[in-house]
């Protein structure tokens, strides 16, 4: 991994912006048509690294923009001596735009989409449909995209897969399964979210002359997650810094037959760097917990009361609440002193499900106590049950984003995308998950992580965001039976990677 400070963070614009962006330039100088030529020319350029000399191309145009993008890369092709062939969804006299400009250049036959030869090719080029999809693909769209997964030929996607939606990474019915992605400018967000991002096999970006400051103009708030986005604020240690200085992290412990999560997530939280860190545990698992911790410091703490007498300590500045707390009103009970105590909070499992048809208890909960919520989509659905205007958006993005700003916390929606938002409107999608991390407790220490960066000072969106990449980092780093007692004794591998 090399890792260059100046690297800017990679901004993911959604279609529209990405209209925007186009529209932009065009009104800057660079005509639509020549954005066309440069976009079909990097797929050529792309296809041409794929074949040999005197291969056959088959191109599948479809009746937009994207179709015009094949239109280019065909008559490219052909002039590099490659045998194409181009089939078009639709009527050639239907093209508009810069489409219909690419067509005219094409000197060779318009087939019907429906008649292609794909089993011949040696490569087929899918400009069937990019950002414009509009609905699920049906009838003869439909057919074109099963015909061409079903030849089992290498395809290489113009923009996105056909039938994936470039904001949202599902499936419109049908989706071209690509080898190989090019993209323009910048990626969308099917290329990072599930299970576009499957599509789309290989994902390249080509430059065609669209300005970084246009795309920061258009889009500049989604971003796909890595150390670019975040490393300026990871904390650092200096010679003169002292325990005191790194925070003090509290896991509040579940009872007796319960305590391991919480030993999870303290071990992270010390692992990634908190100064101090202290399991708050109820009087009938203390001894469990003695026997159990060294470095990590234990306090007896009975209920919400308790955890309310503990937090007279300022020192202790992060919170992490939930895993295996038990789904109760003390549970919420606990989450509302920690948030009134005004402390860094990290809330999960039953912190979360205890407010299940009681989401309106944490609407705009935490403006004085920055928190992430770091549920999977299924403790998600559970807590804002009742809520159709977070639940319901396609977009994953959305609903993390919508449920971010009713709740006033940073939300981590977890899974092999996980999302991170922020109520202030940034996100960020996670792509280096692994499906090693499918195992109990894996999430108490990725609260660890998170509140222990908190309790360094880091920002709540950027501790979320590089909590995520950092735990998915180690366990990626073990690989197969990865256990969760691993991750937290990984985390000091990612970290000296990071940080040298
Ligand atoms: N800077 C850039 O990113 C550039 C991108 N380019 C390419 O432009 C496309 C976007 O072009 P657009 O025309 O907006 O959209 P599409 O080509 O993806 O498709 C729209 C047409 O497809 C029809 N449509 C939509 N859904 C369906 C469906 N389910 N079945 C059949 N037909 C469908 C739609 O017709 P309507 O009936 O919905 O009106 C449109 O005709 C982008 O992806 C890039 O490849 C530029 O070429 C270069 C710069
Ligand atoms: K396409």
């Amino acid at each position: 991994m090399i890792l260059r400070l100046e690297m800017p963070p990679e901004l993911v614009l959604r279609s529209q912006e990405m209209k925007q962006a186009d529209a932009a330039s065009i009104a800057a100088g660079i005509p639509g048509i020549e954005l066309m030529r440069r976009a079909g020319g990097a797929v050529a350029k792309a296809a041409a690294e794929m074949l040999t000399k005197e291969a056959k191309v088959v191109v599948a145009a479809g009746p937009g923009q994207n179709g015009g993008d094949g239109f280019v890369v065909a008559t490219l092709l052909v002039r590099q001596g490659h045998r194409v062939s181009l089939g078009l969804l639709g009527n050639v006299e239907r093209l508009s735009g810069d489409a219909a400009l690419a067509a005219k250049d094409w000197k060779g036959p318009v087939e019907a989409a429906e008649d292609l030869p794909f089993p011949e090719a040696d490569l087929i080029v899918d400009a069937l449909f990019g950002t414009g999809i509009a609905r699920d693909l049906y009838g003869s769209a439909r057919a074109a995209v099963e015909r061409m997964n079903a030849s089992g030929r290498p395809i290489l996607a113009v923009d996105l897969p056909s039938g994936i939606d470039g904001d949202t990474g599902r499936v419109r019915g049908v989706a071209v399964r690509a080898m190989r992605t090019v993209t323009f400018a910048a990626r969308k967000p099917c290329h990072l979210l599930m299970p576009g991002r499957a599509f789309s096999g290989d994902v390249e970006v080509a430059d065609i002359g669209i300005t970084s400051k246009t795309l920061a103009a258009s889009g500049g708030k989604l971003f796909a997650n890595a150390p670019s986005l975040w490393l300026d604020k990871l904390p650092r240690p200096e010679l003169s810094s002292h325990k005191y200085d790194r925070g003090h992290t509290l896991v509040v412990s579940g009872g007796a037959t319960r305590t391991g999560a919480a030993r999870l997530a303290a071990r992270a939280a010390l692992r990634i760097g908190s100064g101090l860190v202290t399991v708050a545990s109820p009087p009938e698992a203390l001894g469990v917990n003695a026997a159990q911790l060294t470095a990590v410091m234990l306090r007896g703490c009975d209920g919400p009361e308790g955890l309310h007498h503990i937090l007279q300590d300022v020192r202790l500045n992060a919170l992490v609440l939930g895993p295996a707390l038990g789904v109760h009103s003390g549970t919420r009970a606990m989450v509302a002193v920690a948030a009134h105590a005004r402390r860094s909070l990290v809330l999960d499992a039953d912190a979360l499900t205890s407010f299940e048809d009681l989401a309106s208890e944490l609407h705009q909960a935490f403006h004085y106590a920055p928190t992430v919520l770091t549920p999977h989509d299924g403790e998600f659905k559970r807590l804002f049950n009742g809520h159709p205007d977070i639940l319901d958006p396609e977009s994953k993005i959305e609903r993390a984003h919508r449920a971010a700003v009713y709740t006033g916390a940073v939300v981590v929606l977890k899974g092999p995308d996980t999302v991170i938002a922020s109520p202030d409107g940034r996100a960020a999608i996670n792509e280096n998950g692994t499906p090693y991390l499918g195992t109990a407790g894996t999430g108490d220490t990725l609260c660890g992580i998170i509140a222990g960066l908190m309790a360094q000072g880091m920002p709540p969106f950027e501790a979320a965001s590089a909590g995520v990449w950092i735990h998915a980092e180690a366990g990626a780093s073990f690989g197969p039976g990865l256990i969760a007692e691993d991750l937290a004794e990984l985390v000091p591998g990612v970290l000296r990677k990071l940080l040298n």
